[in-house]
């Protein structure tokens, strides 16, 4: 494939959920080898260094935590990823907890009209305020670049929604809360769950996406993976863990066959906690997956 040029854009954010450590999460996949692994394979890498993330009293809204700097956070992100599209790279967030995903997906909707969004995670992170069990705003990301949640979070970059519901699909999901379900329901949207990736295989199911994507004709497709859509078995570093996830090898898989595709645009890679992992393992999980993405194969 062609070599690209990838920024990366680290997000230091915690204060989406509850487990302090997950601030550190862009320094342990860059210490894990991300940029010379990425470099070694042709690309051209700029890292463009971490966002500040501010810091203000330990918020009380119990409904949607720490509120006003995660909007912050995200919208300084949001305009960084404009940023990056406006030089003609290749965007590559890292994380930081998943509620960054609300900036990265508000920077791409500025230039693809028609996005593809593939969510890599045990979580569907389709809550809004009303149905979210924890007030965690990393349960909520979905749903706000679907239009749906708190004002602030979906007015960042002013417009909304930054995503259709039938451009989104799920992969890997085995802890939904009702309030997500309905949802799901309600809109349509594709869900590859632990069962149907039991049931069909890996193979069939990144077939299936890729296919789903191209018959949508999306302008792009951006990879959110969650780390803890694997099974914590290989990535023990993440704030909520759930047994019963996608496999190491199911994962490479999946990323060989993105790259293949030649589908994705952009990618983000969240909420890999070094204070939770055994010797920064879910970091190196992360950049072996990064590698296969952009063209790593074993022979
Ligand atoms: N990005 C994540 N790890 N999200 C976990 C969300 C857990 C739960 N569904 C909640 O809303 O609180
Ligand atoms: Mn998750
Ligand atoms: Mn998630």
């Amino acid at each position: 494939m062609n070599k690209l040029n990838i920024s990366i854009v680290g997000v230091p954010m915690d204060l989406g959920q509850n487990r302090r450590g997950v601030d550190m999460g862009p320094s342990a996949i860059r210490y894990a080898g991300a940029i010379e692994r990425l470099k070694a394979l042709g690309h051209t890498v700029n890292d463009k260094g971490d966002i500040v993330i501010g810091r203000k009293e330990i918020s009380k809204n119990t409904k949607l935590r720490n509120l006003e700097e995660v909007v912050e956070g995200n919208t300084k992100l949001a305009n960084e990823v404009k940023e990056i599209l406006a030089e003609g790279d290749y965007p590559l967030v890292l994380g930081g907890d998943h509620s960054i995903a609300i900036g990265t997906i508000a920077g791409l909707a500025d230039k693809y009209k028609n996005l593809g969004v593939i969510w890599y995670d045990a979580h569907a992170d389709l809550n809004t305020e009303e149905t979210s069990p924890s007030g965690n705003i990393h349960g909520m990301p979905l749903a706000v670049s679907l239009g749906l949640g708190h004002t602030d979070l979906v007015k960042i970059r002013s417009y909304t929604p930054k995503l259709k519901p039938e451009n989104v699909v799920i992969i890997g999901a085995r802890s939904v809360d009702p309030g997500e379900r309905e949802l799901i329901k309600e809109k349509g949207i594709k869900v590859f769950s632990m069962h149907e990736i039991d049931k069909l295989g890996m193979t069939k199911v990144m077939e299936q996406t890729i296919e789903y994507f191209q018959k949508r004709e999306v302008d792009g497709v951006h990879l959110s993976l969650d780390l803890d859509g694997i099974d914590p078995i290989y990535t023990p570093g993440v704030g909520t863990p759930v047994p019963g996830g996608i496999t190491y090898r199911e994962s490479h898989l999946a990323m060989e066959m993105l790259y293949s595709s030649n589908l994705i645009t952009s990618a983000e890679f969240v909420e890999v906690n070094p204070i939770l992992d055994e010797k920064n393992k879910t970091a190196d999980v992360a950049v072996a997956l990064m590698g296969s993405l952009f063209g790593e194969s074993l022979l």
